[in-house]
C-alpha cells in the first residue's frame, strides 16, 4: 500500500488550560474522500489549521506528504485549501482574483476552465463584494483547484449554499476524487459526507469517537425497518430480538434493530403466519446522521470501527 497521504498520531492541542484537541489519531489514504465530522467546537478546524501548516501542535506528530505541514516546502503546492473564512479583494472582478492567482500557481488551469469549473462563467465580470454568499464559496473552490492540486483541504465548503449549488459542488468533489485528488472534508450537512467519503472520523469534545470506512461506520448504527398494519390488526406475536425495540404509533410500526435483514425476516414471517397484510415495509441501516446524533447525545463513548 502507499503511504498515507496525511497521517495523525496522538495530535494534541491545548489553548491555555483548554484541551481542543486531544490525542487524536487517523490517516487519510490517496485518493479517498475523508469526512472529518463533529459537533461544534469538536477540534475538527484546529485539525485541519495544524493540517494545513497555520497552527502548531502541543503534542502528538502530523504529517501530509510525509512532511511536517509547518515547513515550507515545494510538497505546499501540492495543496489546495478551502477555509472557512477567505480574504479576498472585494473590488476585483471574478477574472481578475482568477488572474492574480493564476500568477503565482503553477500548472494552473486556464480562467475560463476555472470559471467553467465551478459555474461561475456568468460571474465573470462581478466584482467580488457582490457575489452571494454561495457564489463566493464557488470562487474559493475555484482558486483552491487552480493548481490541480493532490490533496484539498475543504472546510465546510457548502455551508450557505443553495441545494443546486451544494449539488454542483458535490458532483465536483466526486470527479476531482475519481482523478485522483485525496479530500479532507469537513462538513455539517451528513448526507452530503455519507454520499462522498469513503472513511470517516466523529469528533467530539476534542477526541475521535468513531472511526471506519463508511460501511464499517453504518454498520455500526441501530437499523430501521419500518411497516404500516392494515385498519384494525395489531402486532400481537410478532416476537423481536431481545436488542431490538418495537414502537407502534397508530397502524405504523417501527423496529430499531443492529440487525435490520434479521428482524425485516421476522416481521415478514409472523405476517404469513397470522394472515396480517403489512404494508410499505422499508428496511435500512443507519444513516451518518442517526450515527452523528446518537455521538452528539451520548458524548464521548470511545467506538471504533
Ligand atoms: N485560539 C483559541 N483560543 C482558545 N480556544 C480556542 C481557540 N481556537 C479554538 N478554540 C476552542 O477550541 C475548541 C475547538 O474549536 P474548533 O474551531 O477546532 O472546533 P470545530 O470542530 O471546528 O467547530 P465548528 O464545527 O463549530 O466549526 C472550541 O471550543 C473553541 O472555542
Amino acid at each position: 500500500m502507499t503511504d498515507p497521504v496525511i497521517e495523525v498520531v496522538d495530535l494534541r492541542k491545548r489553548y491555555g488550560d483548554f484541551t481542543a484537541v486531544d490525542g487524536i489519531s487517523f490517516e487519510v489514504r490517496q485518493g479517498e474522500v475523508f469526512a472529518l465530522l463533529g459537533t461544534n467546537g469538536a477540534g475538527k478546524t484546529t485539525t485541519i489549521e495544524i493540517l494545513e501548516g497555520y497552527l502548531r501542535p502541543s503534542g502528538g506528530t502530523a504529517r501530509v506528504f510525509g512532511h511536517d505541514p509547518a515547513e515550507r516546502g515545494p510538497f505546499r503546492s501540492r495543496i489546495g485549501l478551502v477555509l472557512q473564512e477567505s480574504g479576498l479583494f472585494g473590488d476585483l472582478s471574478v477574472a481578475e482574483t482568477v488572474t492574480a492567482w493564476r500568477r503565482f500557481t503553477t500548472n494552473s488551469r486556464s480562467l475560463d476552465e476555472a470559471l467553467d469549473l465551478v459555474g461561475l462563467s456568468g460571474q465573470a465580470g462581478t466584482r467580488v463584494k457582490q457575489l452571494s454568499g454561495g457564489e463566493r464559496r464557488k470562487l474559493d473552490l475555484a482558486l483552491a483547484t487552480l493548481g490541480r492540486p493532490d490533496l484539498l483541504f475543504l472546510d465546510e465548503p457548502t455551508t450557505g449554499l443553495d441545494p443546486e449549488a451544494r449539488r454542483r459542488i458535490r458532483d465536483l468533489v466526486a470527479d476531482l476524487s475519481g482523478h485522483g485528488t485525496t479530500v479532507l472534508l469537513t462538513t455539517h450537512y451528513l448526507e452530503e459526507a455519507q454520499e462522498l467519503a469513503s472513511r470517516v472520523a466523529i469528533m467530539d469534545k476534542g477526541r475521535v469517537v468513531v472511526h471506519g470506512t463508511m460501511a464499517e461506520v453504518l454498520g455500526r448504527g441501530a437499523g430501521r425497518v419500518a411497516f404500516d398494519l392494515p385498519e384494525g390488526a395489531t402486532v400481537d406475536g410478532l416476537e423481536v430480538a431481545a436488542s431490538d425495540v418495537l414502537t407502534v404509533t397508530g397502524r405504523s410500526c417501527l423496529i430499531v434493530t443492529p440487525e435490520p435483514e434479521s428482524a425485516a425476516h421476522a416481521v415478514l414471517g409472523w405476517s404469513v403466519r397470522r394472515g396480517v397484510r403489512i404494508s410499505g415495509l422499508d428496511v435500512r441501516q443507519a444513516t451518518l446522521e442517526e450515527i452523528f446524533l446518537d455521538v452528539a447525545q451520548t458524548g464521548a463513548r470511545e467506538v471504533r470501527a
